[in-house]
């Protein structure tokens, strides 16, 4: 993109063409928002609302919109009542003059109005060309805020999206991202390895010839001590991004059991809705039945699945392949999954497959809800007690895990809570919670400003992840063997191993290679810098072009 000099700096000179779009969704409505963008903004203005003077900065004032003024033409009127702002530049949303028009919504109105916005053009005796005026192409106008300063790359990723935000909870995730203090952060980071990559530097140009305070040795501890502080508070924001990126693309939520332990009767009962079937006959479910639902603010994606059980004779059914096709689905569909619900059937013994599935699931750090179903057909509620108990011993899952439900809304319909169902929700939601909370650093003295790390994108994820290998190998060139960080896996939300360890003795550092170590800081400062978009790589183009898509 062409850096076109910083508008307001040299009035006139900015000679890109004046943008317009209608901002408002098309179709009939009470208002339509016209966004004009340029130096060509008071031609305009003069153009459609002739013989008034341009409102006071920032202030709305009331209009009547005109054609402009083309002999032999007579000039008509457009909008009987226009609310007309000014925002001069370059304190405005793209750095350049910007002038809005909220006409009356009709789609004849809109059109006109947009049909005399380009008749405004300057007629070239200013030395602009005519055809300065266009209709902006799509995202344009963010494009331009970006090339003038005005947002940066993380701040733009969160505007695409805050507007497709469907739930509670990414609302609030993206508007977290839309202020500015996540890229200010990175570019914080940014200067403090430069500053250390400098230091570094300087020893290895002068330190033969001039006199240091410090030795080579101690000043390397020091840097090596501030890295290392870096990387984990950027272990943090990687594991916040995965977190955050449960919001973003939703939760994926397993349903698991044995075959008529009640699984599709209690997706049924979270939707609110026959979206699978049920029956008495088991290995009804073969396939996984996925269904989406905005759960508390949260977007959730549950899967029924079939039954588990092992293949061969179970009393007098045979697994057929298409079930034992369904169960190896099923199992897999548990692994990939964020949350597990053991559904178990309390008139039965724990199934060894479900329980083989679920220890395999919780290796993999996947969060375990328990629900023990079916609790109507119990006479005596005694033995519900032990099965806390179990799940503990058998799965490790606490007991606030572990919910007593009942499916069949008749049996217990005359309570407040029938079945439990409101109960096992709640705990859900709470497990959701824990799940999408911001991580903090240990060292931290502000939790609330984490939460912001929660925005940080994939992209961005996966560029403080090269990050952080930088700063080991910088780590290790200066002879600080820590332990090297966990990576973690893109579903992996637990913290990576040895968070809150600290750096070793400065005295137990091994051989220094300060030229590994400078290049690993300005590797690592460069990846900061595609983070934010005001580093040298192709990234702005790739990230504008996927937010613009949408
Ligand atoms: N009494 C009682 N019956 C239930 C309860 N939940 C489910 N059932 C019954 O148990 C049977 C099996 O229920 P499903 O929901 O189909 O069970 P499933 O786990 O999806 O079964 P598969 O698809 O075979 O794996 C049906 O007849 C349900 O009506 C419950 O809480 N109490």
């Amino acid at each position: 993109m062409p850096s076109p000099p910083k508008c307001g700096e040299r009035p006139g000179v900015y000679n890109e063409p004046t943008i317009y779009a209608l901002s408002t969704a098309t179709g009939r409505a009470a208002i339509a928002v016209i966004r004009i963008s340029g130096t060509a903004c008071t031609n305009i203005y003069h153009g459609l609302c002739p013989e008034t003077t341009l409102p006071k900065p920032r202030h709305a004032a009331l209009r009547k919109l005109y054609t402009p003024h083309l002999p032999p033409s007579p000039s008509t009127l457009l909008d009987s009542g226009a609310l007309v702002l000014y925002f001069p530049a370059p304190h405005t949303v793209t750095g350049e003059p910007v002038l809005e028009l909220h006409v009356h919504g009709g789609p004849a109105i809109v059109r006109a109005v947009l049909t005399a916005i380009p008749q405004c053009a300057p007629d070239g005796s200013h030395g602009q060309l005519k055809a300065s005026i266009r209709y902006a192409e799509a995202g344009e106008f963010t494009r331009r805020a970006f090339a003038n300063n005005r947002m940066d790359l993380p701040q733009i990723e969160s505007l695409g999206e805050t507007l497709s935000a469907s739930t509670e909870q990414q609302r609030k995730l993206s508007v977290r991202g839309t202020t500015s203090s996540l890229a200010a952060r990175y570019e914080d980071w940014r200067t403090l390895l430069l500053q250390a990559r400098g230091e570094l530097e300087a020893l290895i140009d002068f330190s033969e010839d001039q006199h240091f305070d410090e030795s080579p040795a101690t000043l390397c501890a020091s840097v090596a001590t501030q890295v290392h502080q870096l990387t984990k508070q950027m272990e943090a924001h990687v594991v916040n991004a995965v977190r955050g990126e449960l919001l973003r693309s939703g939760i994926s939520v397993a349903l698991l059991g044995a075959p008529n332990a009640g699984k599709s009767s209690l997706l049924n009962r979270i939707v609110g809705r026959e979206a699978a079937i049920v029956s008495q006959e088991a290995g009804t479910t073969r396939d996984v039945v996925e269904v989406g639902i905005d759960l508390g603010g949260w977007l959730v994606k549950i899967g029924d699945m079939a039954g588990l059980r092992r293949a061969g004779l179970v009393g007098s059914d045979i697994v057929g392949a298409v079930e034992q096709q369904g169960i190896e689905r099923a199992k897999q569909r548990a692994l990939e999954s964020d949350v597990l619900i053991i559904v178990h059937d309390a008139t039965t013994e724990l199934d060894s497959e479900v329980t083989e599935t679920a220890k395999q699931c919780i290796s993999l750090g996947i969060n375990v809800v328990i629900a023990i179903n079916k609790i109507d057909r119990l006479s005596n509620l005694q033995p519900l007690l032990d099965w806390k108990g179990q799940m503990s011993s058998t799965l490790g899952v606490p007991a606030d895990r572990v919910f007593f439900i009942s499916c069949v809304e008749t049996s217990v319909a005359h309570t407040k809570d029938p079945g439990n169902i409101q109960l096992f929700m709640e705990g859900l939601i709470e497990t959701f919670k824990s799940m999408t909370a911001a991580l903090v650093p240990d060292s931290e003295p502000d939790p609330s400003i984490w939460q912001e790390s929660l925005g940080a994108t994939e992209r961005q994820r996966v560029l403080l992840s090269e990050c952080i290998s930088h700063l080991e190998a910088f780590l290790i060139a200066v002879g600080h063997n820590i332990p090297i960080v966990t990576k973690l896996e893109s579903k992996d939300t637990r913290p990576p191993d040895g968070f809150s360890q600290a750096l070793g003795d400065p005295e137990d550092a091994g051989e220094v290679d300060i030229v590994v170590a400078a290049e690993s800081l300005r590797l690592a400062a460069e990846t900061l810098a595609r983070i934010t978009g005001r580093g040298e790589s192709g990234d702005v183009e790739e990230v504008l072009g996927v937010v613009f898509e949408k």
